[in-house]
C-alpha cells in the first residue's frame, strides 16, 4: 500500500511496543524505512521483541526500559535517544487495564491504571514536545486509545476515564502546538485481539460480551494488524501533513453499534418487524383518538 520509503529518516518511539499493538506498528514503521524504538518494563520481553522486529522488517529497531508512570524512567529514556539524534515521532501506546467492578477498585487499582494512560501519555508528549519546540523541530504525536472514549464502558470506568482524558489532550495540544509544526493525531480501535488485553478483559467463557466479540462487529470480524500499521504509517508519514486534533476510529463500525444502539435489533425476522411495526401504529393510532387538534 505505501512506499517501502516512506518513513525514510523518521525515528519513532512506541511505548509499550515490546508486546501486542505496540510490537505490529513498530514492525510497520520499521519495515517502511523509520528507526524504531520500543519501551516497557521487562527486559527480555523487549529484547525478544527487538529481534523479531528487526527480522520482521528488515528495519532498525531497538528498545529501552522505561516506566511511563514515571517522569524521570521517561526523562532518562529521551535523554539517552536524543543523544543519538531527535525523534520525530511518538507513539503513546502503553496501556493498563482489567475488568473489574467499579466499586471494587482501590485507590492504588485505579492509580495503577490511570497513571499508566493518562500521566504516561501526558509524560511522554510532553517530553517530546519541549524538545522539538526547543529545536524549531517538527513533529508527530499519535496516541492509542479506544472507542470508549465515545462510548464510555461499564467494568473499565478507569481505563475509559483515562482514554478520554487523552482524547481531550489531543484536541488540545494539537491547536496549541500546531503553530510550531507537531501534529497531534490519536487512533481508537476496536478489538484486536491480543494476548495481553485479552488476558485482563476476557479471562474467562462468560466474559466474552460485546467488547471482545467478532459477531458484534458490523464487518464481521476483529480487526487485523496490518489495517492497524496502515493507518499508523499513514498518520506518522508526511503525506498526512494536515492531519490534526483527530481521533480516528479503527473498529468496523463497532462503537456505532454499541449495546447503547439497537444494534440487538439484527436479530428479528421480517415477520417480528411486521408485528412491531403493527404495534407502533396500534399506539399512534390510540394517542390520535385523544388529540384535541
Ligand atoms: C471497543 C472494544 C475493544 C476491545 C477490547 C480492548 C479494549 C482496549 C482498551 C485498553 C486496553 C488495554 O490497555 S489492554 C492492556 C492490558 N495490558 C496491561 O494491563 C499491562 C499492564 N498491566 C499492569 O501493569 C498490571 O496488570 C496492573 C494491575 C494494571 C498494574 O500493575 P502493578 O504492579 O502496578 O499493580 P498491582 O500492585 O498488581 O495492583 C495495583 C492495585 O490494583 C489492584 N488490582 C489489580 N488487579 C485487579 C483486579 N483484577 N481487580 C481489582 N483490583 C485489581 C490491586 O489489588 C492493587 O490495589 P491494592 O490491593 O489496593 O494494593
Ligand atoms: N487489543 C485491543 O483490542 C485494543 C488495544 N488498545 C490499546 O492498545 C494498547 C496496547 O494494548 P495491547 O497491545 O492489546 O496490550 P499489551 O498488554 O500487549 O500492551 C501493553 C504494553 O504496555 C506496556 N506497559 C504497561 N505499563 C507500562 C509502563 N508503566 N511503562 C512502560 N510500558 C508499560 C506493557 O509492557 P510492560 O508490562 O513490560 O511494561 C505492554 O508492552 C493499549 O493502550 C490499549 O489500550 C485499544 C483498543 C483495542
Amino acid at each position: 500500500m505505501f512506499d517501502a520509503a516512506v518513513l525514510q529518516g523518521k525515528r519513532i518511539l512506541v511505548t509499550g511496543g515490546g508486546t501486542g499493538l505496540g510490537k505490529e506498528m513498530a514492525v510497520g514503521f520499521a519495515a517502511h524505512g523509520a528507526h524504531v524504538y520500543i519501551c516497557g518494563r521487562r527486559k527480555e520481553v523487549l529484547d525478544l521483541a527487538v529481534a523479531e522486529i528487526r527480522e520482521r522488517s528488515r528495519g532498525q529497531a531497538d528498545a529501552l526500559i522505561a516506566n511511563v508512570r514515571d517522569p524521570d524512567s521517561i526523562e532518562a529514556m529521551m535523554s539517552a535517544i536524543w543523544a543519538d539524534g531527535p525523534l520525530t515521532g511518538l507513539v503513546n501506546n502503553a496501556g493498563a487495564n482489567f475488568l473489574a467492578p467499579t466499586e471494587s477498585l482501590s485507590p492504588r487499582g485505579y492509580e495503577a491504571i490511570r497513571s499508566t494512560v493518562m500521566d504516561g501519555s501526558f509524560y511522554a508528549s510532553v517530553a517530546c514536545g519541549k524538545r522539538w519546540i526547543a529545536a524549531g523541530l517538527p513533529g508527530v504525536i499519535i496516541s492509542n486509545l479506544v472507542t470508549w472514549v465515545w462510548t464510555g464502558s461499564a467494568y473499565v470506568v478507569p481505563a475509559a476515564m483515562a482514554k478520554a482524558a487523552v482524547h481531550a489532550m489531543t484536541m488540545s495540544l494539537a491547536v496549541e502546538w500546531g503553530p510550531k509544526g507537531i501534529r497531534v493525531n490519536a487512533i481508537a480501535p476496536g478489538p484486536f485481539p491480543t494476548e495481553g488485553a485479552w488476558d485482563k478483559l476476557n479471562p474467562l467463557a462468560e466474559t466474552g460480551v460485546g467488547a471482545t466479540q467478532a459477531d458484534e462487529v458490523p464487518l464481521r470480524r476483529f480487526g487485523k494488524m496490518d489495517e492497524l500499521r496502515n493507518l499508523l504509517i499513514f498518520l506518522m508519514s508526511d503525506g498526512c501533513s494536515y492531519i490534526t486534533g483527530d481521533t480516528i476510529s479503527i473498529d468496523g463500525g463497532h462503537h456505532l453499534a454499541a449495546p447503547s444502539t439497537f444494534a440487538g435489533l439484527a436479530k428479528l425476522s421480517p415477520a417480528d418487524w411486521q408485528r412491531a411495526r403493527e404495534a407502533i401504529q396500534a399506539s399512534v393510532r390510540k394517542e390520535k383518538e385523544t388529540r384535541s387538534i
